[in-house]
């Protein structure tokens, strides 16, 4: 499991990033001891502070284009995310830009030193080093905004959450306090894994269980699937819509207790939404607080998802009790697609066996 984000480098500002260049080239120039008379010598002392100066400075954005993944090769998930955070157009024209400095400042590397070479004069040869650097300042100061934008981005983007896109994953919905973490820890055994995730300020819980043959997991999203999505910004629905590719099912609880604060009449209002919004999932729909909860109350809410077609679930995630059975309702639901992926993953890595032979 990773954030596709994780490598990317800080990306220094073009003052940054010159101070760090000039300064190794001085180090460099000062440690070195070259030979010959004093025309070698300035030319060979010359020579290497720009080779230094253009080296530190492709190494440091080459890395940066080498580590930023591709936007277009994101799993949907991240792209929706990522479209949510950055602009894609912006983006691209970012790194376009450091692709054309890395070219600009080898090209001007190769056009000084031939011209230091065809001199024979040392203070000719510092003044053409100092054209080269400030050539060179140039080329990044005409990038400084695009390298501010990539690292506003980056310091955004290695938030993203890290959840594992190859397993099949289950979205749990439902009011705040009516148990969603309770029932997360309950039905995975690992400890959750808080991952971040944008416009929420408590992160998603990721958990993950096993039936002895397949992985599922399952992800808590506070602050996301808790309240009426028509109350919602444009930025929060793409959040929200991103877990479309996240989650192939989704557990919708409801507190009939009411001790979570929210009314039976106002979680019924936020089932209809989530239902609509989610309706090409499958559904799996619990009343937990059964332990608290008083009978005509859950036979309430019983008869309006009966009236949907579905068959809740009564537990007490607390006290463990039904959660069995909410388990083997998502193995039941999911285990075709857990076989789907790994059926796709024997493959894949075969393939891949085939492609070392
Ligand atoms: N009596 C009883 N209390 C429960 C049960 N499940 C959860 N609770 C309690 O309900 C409260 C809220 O539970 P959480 O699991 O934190 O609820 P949540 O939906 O994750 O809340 P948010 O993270 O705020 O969205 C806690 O005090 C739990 O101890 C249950 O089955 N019975």
């Amino acid at each position: 499991m990773r954030n596709p984000f994780e490598r990317m480098p800080t990306v220094l500002t073009a003052d940054e990033l010159i101070d760090k260049a000039f300064r190794r080239a001085e180090r460099a120039a000062s440690a070195f001891k070259p030979r010959g008379d004093r025309v070698r010598k300035a030319r060979q002392r010359e020579e290497l502070r720009i080779r230094t100066v253009s080296n530190v400075i492709r190494d440091n954005l080459r890395k940066v284009l080498e580590r930023t993944p591709g936007l277009s090769t994101l799993p949907k998930f991240y792209q929706e995310l990522v479209d949510v955070l950055v602009d894609r157009d912006t983006f691209h024209k970012a790194m376009a830009g450091i692709d054309w400095a890395i070219r600009m400042v080898r090209e001007l590397e190769e056009r000084y030193i031939e011209r230091i070479r065809y001199s024979r004069d040392p203070d000719e040869m510092a003044q053409l080093r100092r054209q080269f650097y400030g050539r060179v300042a140039s080329v990044l100061r005409d990038i400084d905004d695009r390298l501010r934008y990539l690292n506003k981005a980056r310091e955004v983007l290695k938030d993203l959450p890290v959840v594992d896109l190859e397993v099949p994953t289950v979205v749990i919905a439902g009011h705040p306090n009516v148990g969603k973490s309770t029932l997360l820890k309950a039905l995975t055994t690992a400890k959750p894994e808080i991952a971040s995730y944008p416009f929420t300020t408590r992160g998603i819980n990721v958990g993950q269980f096993e039936d002895g043959y397949f992985k599922y997991q399952v992800i808590d999203t506070p602050g996301l699937l808790d309240r009426p999505i028509s109350e919602r910004n444009e930025i929060e629905k793409q959040a929200i819509l991103a877990l479309k590719h996240l989650g192939k099912l989704i557990i919708y609880i409801f507190d009939p207790s009411e001790y979570c604060g929210f009314p039976i009449e106002e979680q019924m209002h936020l089932f209809e939404e989530i239902y609509r919004e989610f309706g090409e999932f499958p559904f799996i729909v619990v009343l937990n607080k059964v332990d608290v909860a008083k009978e005509d109350q859950v036979k309430v809410i019983e008869e309006f998802v009966r009236k949907k077609g579905l068959e809740p679930i009564k537990i007490s995630a607390m006290k463990g009790i039904g959660v069995e059975k909410v388990r083997e309702e998502i193995v039941k639901k999911l285990r075709p697609m857990a076989q789907e992926l790994a059926k796709k993953k024997i493959e894949e890595e075969l393939r891949r066996y085939r492609a070392d032979l």
